[in-house]
This record gives structure tokens, sequence and C-alpha cells, in this order.
């Protein structure tokens, strides 16, 4: 379920009243002016981001309080504080700052982020614009370099993301809502995580998310994706970029992954799609203003008896003008697009044009928002045919300025609203026949067609606004943490109870799985060598009388005696139970020698069929069971034909052969019925009890479905008080489990061994004193 669905499903009121929520955006929704030192600061309006902004004011009211950290950007000097130009804020003394923080907190909650210019342009001008925009944009750098600017560009990145995280951190209470905006800060989910391990954190990408083949080229993929990791919610504007985000997660850095998101080291990242819209109710005032109508008059005017198609692009790489009649173009990020799209323009007027008439007027400048609006509301139709946008407001804020003209809004289908925008003409830009086409059908649309998709669009426009967006994103952010809590069947391993309980025994069972459990989890078999820290851990455990160790994992004999085998007193099992070894003895003992192994023809020809047409997969051959790996495939692929292999499986042996199917972490396995994990434990269990009169402590760690057998059997030993019994799952605490217990990783496993070995060895050193 994605957390939109959640939404739905569970009461509304179940925030306390006034929460907070702090929002971490790249900049202040407002330009800051210094109008001398015994006036106040003023602050206006930034052009840009309004939605989100707007979004961001909606949410301050009885539910909840706002607080903005954003950078403060360029500092302005008003001609009256008699200082020059602009400059950047390290000139700020002590006391002009601190009237700025002041007066920005009581005026408009707002806390500023004071940046040197040398880190600001590294990390905007450099690390966001000529690496992610481009690249989130579908295209790739082709100015090689030899990497010296890239590096300093992402130390500039990460400076400025750890700049907005410790002031975040600063300013954290608990019981607060951290809502982190856009690509310009993708590391500071985790970096605010290492430092507030329970906040509750989400992330909006208000840009696109590329698909995985476009993002993998990024050289710090890695680092970025797990940045991002830190937040409880990663919403995007579209279905599509959630969708590209969560299989970059897989195939970059190899997670585990559901349609509601990503499995990150014991953390749960949910994903969800989040459409944003403009503050409809502002637009419809600023659209009725008094200084928008006289302009209206002009252009109307000025191209009496023409139709007139309006297209409004900023100038940059994924924004282009098709076929504009009148543009207006905002932020010159690009002098050599300018001169391209003025090129363009000139080549139309000449062939087209006469002397009474030039059917493209190119304005490059900021228009101002009465001219702005008289525009939208004017023109017979809008052309907004950018190859690649993460939303696209214009194209909202056209529909609500077209209420009375219900003029047709040409759309490219790779624009972020296309995909709420059905009753526009969808066009794929780098189609200039298609574009052209439906200009002339916009042109030529009956008045009745016109009014019936105006008003479908409108209705669109009207009802998700910024407020909903934003009042939605909370909510769910709330909600994937409500579930994480009931999903949470299984606690975080209590290590004091658990070192309590371990102090006082006489007679411990210790009973550790190893892949995934105290050695983490390798791309191939071979490569998952025992961690030293672990090894030591575990001879100490080894070492202590009173312990019995053992490690009961799906591997083969030899391999576990090639990682294990020189630690005498450990106990193995190998196969999931099929043979065991006991400490301090060098034989192997086959408890499944009596087993029925014809299957095995048949298991390792399907297997087979499925490693010839799955690359990257393979067989690993044992002597009791046969596992099929597809780690090394691709993830999609690989996740289809285990899949189809286990259905293959299930109808050609399970009914006829004494066999199971184990699902395991990338594999397949097939082994006799009759062994598993739970049945070892058992086995020493009872003996332990005949012999010796039994433990008083046991211990079992596990990461996968084979180890619940062992959790199983251990619930059920009546004989062991069950506040010494610690069966223990390692992973997400999400899933559903026998285990009483979890811990994250194999680093907290490792952890918890070395916390017992330490008493171990400190009961050892006492009792020689
Ligand atoms: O019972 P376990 O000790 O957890 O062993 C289960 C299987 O582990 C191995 O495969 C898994 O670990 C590999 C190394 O990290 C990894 O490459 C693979 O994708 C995992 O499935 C082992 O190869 C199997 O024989 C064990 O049954």
């Amino acid at each position: 379920m994605n957390p939109s669905q959640f939404l739905q499903l569970l009461p509304i009121d179940s925030q306390s009243p006034q929460k907070r929520i702090i929002h971490v955006c790249h900049q202040l929704p407002f330009e800051i002016t210094y109008q001398g030192s015994e006036e106040k600061w003023s602050f206006l309006p930034r052009r840009g981001h309004s939605a989100m902004h707007a979004g961001i004011r909606s949410l301050n009211g009885d539910q909840w309080r706002t607080l903005v950290i954003g950078g403060a950007g360029k500092i302005h000097i008003s001609p009256e504080a008699g200082l020059k130009d602009t400059v950047s804020p390290p000139w700020l003394c002590g006391q002009e700052k601190d009237r700025l923080v002041n007066q920005l907190l009581e005026d408009h909650n707002c806390i500023p982020l004071l940046l040197d210019s040398e880190s600001a342009a590294g990390h905007y001008d450099g690390y966001c614009k000529t690496m992610l925009w481009p690249l989130f944009n579908y295209i790739i750098w082709n100015d090689a370099t030899d990497g010296r600017l890239e590096r300093q560009q992402w130390d500039a990145y990460c400076k400025v993301n750890q700049a907005y995280a410790d002031m975040l951190v600063e300013q954290y209470t608990e019981g607060d809502t951290i809502w982190v905006h856009d690509y310009h800060l993708l590391l500071v989910p985790m970096m605010i995580r290492n430092k507030l391990p329970n906040a509750r954190i989400g992330l909006f990408v208000h840009a696109s998310f590329p698909s995985s083949e476009i993002f993998r080229c990024l050289p710090k993929r890695q680092e970025i994706l797990k940045g991002m990791m830190g937040a409880n919610l990663v919403g995007f504007q579209t279905y599509a970029n959630a969708r590209h985000f969560i299989s970059t997660c897989t195939r970059v850095l190899g997670y585990e992954s559901t349609p509601d998101g990503v499995d990150c080291d014991g953390h749960f990242c949910y994903v969800g799609t989040f459409p944003i819209g403009i503050d409809a109710e502002s637009i419809d005032a600023q659209r009725s203003s008094p200084g928008v109508l006289p302009k209206i008059k002009a252009i109307a005017e000025m191209y009496t008896g023409k139709k007139i198609l309006v297209g409004r692009d900023k100038l940059d790489l994924v924004k282009e003008v098709v076929l504009i009649q009148v543009t207006d173009s905002t932020t010159a990020e690009s002098a050599k697009l300018e001169h391209k799209v003025s090129e363009a323009a000139a080549h139309i007027n000449g062939t087209f044009g006469s002397l009474e008439f030039t059917p493209v007027h190119h304005y490059h400048h900021h228009i101002q928002p009465d001219e702005y609006y008289a525009l939208l509301s004017i023109a017979d139709a809008a052309v907004l045919t950018a190859v690649r946008d993460g939303m696209n407001t214009t194209s909202l804020e056209y529909v609500m300025c077209q209420e009375e003209n219900h003029g047709p809004l040409i759309l490219s289908e790779l624009a972020g609203t296309a995909g709420s925008m059905g009753s526009a003409l969808l066009v794929n830009p780098w189609d200039y026949a298609g574009v052209a086409k439906a200009i002339n059908d916009a042109l030529v649309m009956s008045e009745e067609e016109k009014a019936t998709r105006h008003m479908q669009l409108l209705r669109q426009v009207k009802s998700n606004t910024a407020s909903f967006w934003a009042h939605s994103f909370v909510k769910s952010l709330n909600y994937t943490m409500a579930l994480s809590d009931m999903n949470n069947y299984t606690p975080l391993l209590n290590n004091e109870s658990l070192l309590a309980s371990y102090k006082k025994a006489n007679k411990r069972l210790l009973c550790f799985d190893y892949d995934g459990t105290i050695t983490p989890i390798c791309k191939t078999p071979g490569a998952a060598v025992p961690p030293p820290d672990m090894l030591r851990a575990l001879e100490t455990l080894c070492n202590d009388a009173k312990n019995e160790v053992w490690i009961i994992s799906g591997r083969d004999e030899a391999g576990l005696d090639n990682w294990l085998g020189h630690l005498p007193g450990l106990g193995l099992s190998a196969e999931h139970g099929s043979f065991i070894k006991y400490p301090h003895t060098s034989k192997w003992i086959n408890l499944a020698e009596h087993c029925d192994m014809n299957w095995k023809h048949d298991v390792l020809e399907i297997f087979t069929y499925y490693t010839e047409r799955t690359t990257g997969s393979f067989i690993e051959h044992k002597r009791c069971a046969i596992t099929w790996h597809y780690r090394l495939a691709d993830p999609d692929y690989g996740a289809f034909q285990a899949k189809e292999c286990q259905n293959h499986l299930e109808g050609a042996i399970l009914s006829k052969m004494p066999v199971e199917i184990l699902v395991g972490k990338k594999n397949l396995e097939v082994r006799p019925i009759s062994v598993n994990k739970g049945e070892v434990v058992n086995r020493l269990l009872v003996q332990q009890q005949q012999e010796d009169g039994g433990f008083d402590f046991c211990l079992s760690c596990g990461d996968d479905r084979t180890d619940e057998d062992m959790f199983k059997t251990m619930s059920k030993a009546e004989s062991i008080p069950s506040q010494d019994v610690f069966s223990i799952k390692v992973g997400i605490e999400g899933k559903k489990t026998r285990a009483r217990w979890y811990l994250p990783t194999v680093k907290a496993v490792i952890q918890t061994m070395q916390a017992m070995a330490s008493v171990s060895a400190s009961a050892s050193v006492n009792e020689s004193l």
C-alpha cells in the first residue's frame, strides 16, 4: 500500500494539535534588503517556487505551525542605507545579523542560513546546476573534465547540505516534523538522521527524477541515494519519478524494494507521488487585480485580428520554444540559448513575416505579474512544450486565467502536470509536426469543445491545489510513521535485559545464522568472508565455558570449515541442519543420510533451464541442497525469473518429492523437507537437558525464513524462563517473524556479540584473580 492510499484508510485526526513542521528549503521565500542600521530590514517575495511556498504557508493553522529554514541568498542594499550594491551575507556583524534573524522569525517564521559566496556558488551554480539538474532532466554532461572541478563542487554540495542539516538539528525539538525540499538538499535527510535517529523526516523532490540508466552515470550516485534514504518518506511529482527512484535504489544500491518503498539496512523508506498544485484562490485574485485589465486591452489592440499563442518558459537546456507568437522568457540562465531562440524567432519572422506582420515576438526578460496574467488571459491558446519539466505551474495558471475564454492548453507530455491534465492537447515536444497539428487543432476548436475541456482542467486545478499537496504529504508522512509503528510487531532488542540475563546464566546456548546475520550479504557467496571483529567476539564467546556456541547455516560443510573451522570450541551445522559438527570434534555427522535424494536431478534440470535464460545467475551445488542464485542478474528480470522458476518447481517437483523450496535472499533453494535449522536447535536443547539439566539462557539470531525454524523451536523451550530466551531477527523491523526481538543490521549483531563477549572476558578475568 502506498502512502497516498493510507490517507483513505487511517483516521484524519491522528495528529495532536499545533505540532511544528520545520521546512528546510534551499532559499527563503523572500529577497532580503538592508535599509540601514536604524531601519527595519525589508523582505519582498522572491520570484519562483511560488507553488511550494504557497503549500508551506497553507500548513500554518490549527494543526500545525511552520518554521522555514532557508538560504538568505544575496542581500540587497537599499540606496538609502549608504552602502553600495549587493553583498554576500558574511559582512553582517553580530548586531545586524541578530536584528535580521529576529525580524525574519517574528515577521515570517523563517530562519536564514547565511552562506559564504564561494560555498553558495559551488553548491548551486556548481553541483546543483551543472551536475544534478541536467542529469535529472535526462541531459548527460558532455564536457569531460579532469574531475577537479567536479570534486570542488561536490565538496561544496556536501558542506552546504551539512550547514542546513546542522541548522535544523539546532532548531529541532522532539515531536517536530521535518520536511526537506528538493534536489539542492538531497544529503540532508541522512545527515539529520545521523544526529536524530528517531526524527520524522520527509523529503520532497520537486524536480524530475530520471530512470536508473541515466542516474547511474552520476559519479556520486551512491552518496546521493543514501542521503535521500535518511527520510521516512520521499515524495515525487509523478508516479514515473517515484518508480524511477525505487528502481534506481534497487539497481545502484542493491536494496530490496516494494512498490511502497525501499528497504535500506533495516530502515524502510516509503516512496509516494504528490503532484503539486497552485494557490488557485490567490491566482484568481491576482488575475482580476486592477492592473491586469488595461494590459489585456493593450495587448488586444496591438494584435487586433490575430490569434495569440502564448508560451512562457524558463530558458534553460531542458525547455525550448517550438513555435511561439508571443513569448515571455524568465531567468536567463544561458546566453547561448537566448541567442539560439532569438535566431529561431528571426528565422520564422524572416520567412513568414512581412512589414506589417511579425509572427514571433520574443521578449526575453522578467515580465511583471500584471503583464503575465494579462498574457495568459488574452491568449487564444498556450503552447508549453518543455522537453522535460518537474511540473510546469504555468499550465495551471493559464487554466485559471482562461475561466472566461476557455483557450486550449497545448502541453508537453514530458511535463509533470501532463499526468493530471488529460483534457489538454498533449504533445510530444520532439514531434514538430505533431505540435504544429495541435496548434492548428487548438485554433480551429469549437467553442463547445473548448468549454468542455476547460471545465475539466479547471476542476483539476481547483481541487489539486498547493494546499492539498502540502497537507497530503504531511499526512502521508505521519501515516508512514504510524504504519512503521504498527508493523513493528517485534521490538528492537533491549541490550540491557539481554546482558543482565546473560550475566546471571550458568549454561547458555548461542545459535547464529551466518549470511546476513554475522557476515554482511555480498554480491557472490565466495565474497562473504567473516569480518575480523566478528571472529574475535565469536572466539571469546566460545572460550567461555558457560557457553555453547553454534553457527547454524545454509552453507555447506567445506565453506563453514574454511571460514570458521579454526575455532575448535564452535559447533557448526551446514545445509540448513543436514550436517552437524560438535564443538571440539572434527567429524561431520550427516543427519540427512536417510533422505531420498532422487529429486536432485530434476531440480538441477529446472535450475539449469533458468540459468541459461537469466544472465548473471548461477547454481550452487551442495550435498543435500541445490541453490539457484540471481543476485548478479538484472534485479527486475532476476526477480521475475525467480517467480517463474518457483512456480515451475512447485508444479513439477513439490507434489512428487519430499522437498521444500526456500525463498532466500536473491536465491531459491531446494532441500529435503525433513531437515531444518529448528531440528538442530531442538537436538541441542534435548541433549543438554538430558546430560546436564538444560540451558538457562538461549539466543538464536538469523535474518531469513530458514531461521524462523530456530525461533520457533526456541519459543517452545518450556524449561527456560521466557525472559531468558532471546530470538532475534536481523533486518527491517516491519517484517513478520516469530522472533521476539529484532536488530537492524549485521553491525548491530556484531556489537551485541561484542557486548556479551566483554561480559565473558571480564568474568574470566575476575575468576583468575
Ligand atoms: O543460512 P545462511 O547462513 O544465512 O545461508 C543462506 C545462504 O547464504 C548464501 O547466499 C546468500 O549470501 C551470499 C553472500 O552474501 C549472497 O551472494 C547470496 O545472494 C545470498 O543468497 C549461500 O550462498 C547459500 O548457500 C546459503 O544457503
